[in-house]
């Protein structure tokens, strides 16, 4: 024998109300929800039919319920039996169990959900010319119909539902928190709503709803100004009509952290899903705030988030081809105000253009990075410079960005925060592009060497000064090259930083490990930083020529210090002392007199 399943409807409400509605407030989207597509329900057989809803909260009524009534189609007694008595019944869906798309509603639950603030619903309802049809629920699952008596006859068609708080949800029955509620959720609907003789609906979206009507953009920036208390940097109207959608991306007019997306606030059929809604747009769209109301697109069956479907898929696709159209409208036809946008989300663009081509091909065009030959973006840059040459810190740059200008070398500075990566990536996109970053030790080839008589004269002071600095292995080498008012340069290059790191390791390190660091700088090229006097320099020939071996030493020393200082190398304890002797070297020999 066949039998039928019992539902304890103590334990359905408390499931509603722990795992599947994020709040008992929820009670007001579904009265009015049920309100609404009454109405519609109404008018598709009579379009004149009147549509409003007005709901009486407690201190309205001064009975201690919550009314709600509606001019919608309402119910017959047999309705009442089929649809209010059966959890997951619904009207509102076709022969093949497939949801109306003209309703709201689909679940067949709403209703449920007003026992997470009520013991008892009341229905009272009217449909045409039939009799008046009483419904009374109670949380613990019992329920009595009626046919109402001459009476008690409802003069008007439609219905009322009467809700019997809890002693424990006053809060939720406030005049001021109905209020808000019904205008959170409902101010978009496209029948009116009051509360009390307060109406909460607004007549609709103020985005442009219909294909071919006007962007009210003064309109839009007061709504922007009053959801996210800013102007918006600019407006961008959305529309993806297979998702029945229509809308509005507000572009931020402040940093966002990309990854800490705030979310999207979602209409279905005007009503509020979500102020939250992630997934709406791809992720590289995040300086993006979208406001839309979609016809099609599902919502969960908690009606607080979208439903991931095909249909998401292919309208998260739209949207985001939609703003990148405004990105690139912006970039064809306002490049300043493209400029202004990257000021402000240089940071989110570029963390996602080390993942995103498009992104990065939009840094590349359009960014403003600095170069020791001005400000260019990477794409001029290659343009006028071939090579993609870049520092790859910011101190690599300022120390050699001068003096690469003066040898004729243009380099971009990539210190910045992903700056390096972006540059490096840029040839995956783009075969053509060439890359090359900057060794310091390069620039030596590109200097000038002196003279061969001149070489020859100064190899008596190459050899003092070589003295003073070897116990820092460091190689003095006389150069000639501009600018001519830099006296020296100390240039690293890479392979002799990890020599000297290599060195620090192996000083700290035990037996064991000193060994094999031992064989490793063994392997390593014997390649030493090197500090490269300019013989341009009027004061660097002076002391090229100087007689006195101490005085060359203090000299030396201190030019070598001086060269430290200036490319922002680290000053380890040894060239802190040598800084200190010399200064105190060459202070003694400048300040004449006795003790
Ligand atoms: N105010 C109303 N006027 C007329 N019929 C109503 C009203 N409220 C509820 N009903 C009927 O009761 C049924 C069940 O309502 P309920 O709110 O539980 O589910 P639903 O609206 O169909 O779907 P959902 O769970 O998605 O809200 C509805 O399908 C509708 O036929």
């Amino acid at each position: 024998m066949d039998r039928t399943f019992q539902v304890d409807l103590r334990g359905v409400v408390d499931l509603l109300s722990h795992h599947l509605y994020g709040s008992p407030r929820v009670y007001v989207r579904e009265l009015m929800q049920n309100a609404v597509d009454a109405i519609t329900a109404r008018r598709a057989g009579e379009p004149d039919a009147p549509a409003l809803v007005r709901i009486f909260p407690p201190e309205l009524t001064g009975d201690g319920t919550l009314r709600v009534h509606d001019t919608g189609i309402g119910l017959t007694e047999a309705q009442v039996h089929e649809l209010l008595a059966t959890i997951g019944r619904s009207s509102k869906r076709d022969e093949l169990g497939f949801s109306r798309h003209e309703f709201l509603g689909q679940f067949g639950i709403g209703l449920l959900s007003c026992f997470l603030v009520a013991d008892e619903i009341r229905v009272v309802t009217r449909h045409a010319d039939e009799p008046t049809v009483l419904w009374t629920g109670y949380a613990d699952g019992r329920y009595a119909v009626e046919v109402a008596p001459a009476a008690q006859q409802r003069p008007e068609i439609g219905t009322t539902v009467t809700l019997v708080p809890r002693r424990d949800a006053d809060q939720w029955f406030a005049t001021a928190t109905v209020t808000e509620l019904a205008r959170l959720y409902g101010s978009l609907l496209p029948v009116t709503v009051r509360v009390g003789d307060t109406v909460t609906t607004t007549g609709g979206p103020p985005w442009p709803t219909a294909p071919g009507t006007g962007v009210d953009r003064p309109a839009l920036a007061r709504y922007a100004r009053q959801l996210l208390g800013v102007d918006p940097f600019d407006v961008v109207p959305l529309s993806v009509p297979e998702a029945g959608l229509t809308g509005v991306a507000f572009i931020l007019p402040t940093p966002v952290n990309p990854a800490a997306r705030a979310g999207h606030r979602v209409y279905l059929k005007r009503m509020l899903l979500t102020e939250h809604a992630d997934g709406l747009l791809p992720d590289w769209a995040f300086f993006a705030h979208c406001v839309i109301d979609a016809g099609e697109l599902r919502p969960t069956a908690s009606r607080e988030a979208l439903y991931e479907d095909a249909l998401l898929t292919a309208t998260r696709e739209a949207l985001g081809e939609q703003v990148r159209g405004w990105l690139v409208r912006l970039a064809r036809h306002d490049p300043r105000r493209l400029g202004e946008f990257l000021q402000v989300h240089h940071l989110g663009v570029k963390a996602l253009a080390v993942h995103d081509d498009e992104m990065l091909r939009l840094v590349d065009r359009w960014w403003p990075m600095e170069t020791n030959v001005g400000t260019l973006t990477l794409a001029e840059f290659r343009q006028r410079h071939g090579v993609l040459r870049y520092a790859a810190s910011l101190d690599e740059f300022r120390q050699l960005a001068a003096v690469a200008a003066a040898q004729d070398l243009a380099v971009v500075n990539a210190g910045y925060t992903y700056d390096t990566e972006l540059i490096e990536r840029l040839p995956t996109v783009d075969r053509s592009v060439l890359i090359e970053r900057l060794e310091p030790s390069d620039l030596t080839t590109r200097f000038d060497a002196v003279d061969p008589a001149v070489e020859l004269a100064l190899r008596p002071f190459l050899a003092a000064a070589q003295r003073a600095l070897e116990r820092l292995g460091c190689e003095v080498v006389v150069r000639a090259y501009d600018p001519v008012s830099l006296p020296a340069l100390y240039l690293v290059s890479r392979s002799a930083a990890f020599n000297d790191q290599l060195a620090a390791t192996r000083d700290a390190a035990d037996e064991l490990w000193g060994g094999v660091l031992d064989a490793l700088a063994a392997s390593a090229p014997p390649d030493r930083p090197q500090l490269v006097l300019n013989h341009r320099n009027p004061l660097v020939r002076r002391v090229t020529t100087l007689d006195d071996p101490e005085l060359v030493g203090l000299a030396v020393e201190a030019l070598y210090g001086q060269a430290l200082l200036l490319g922002h190398h680290p000053i380890r304890a040894a060239d802190a002392a040598l800084l200190n002797s010399s200064f105190l070297g060459l202070l003694g020999r400048a300040v004449p007199g006795r003790e």
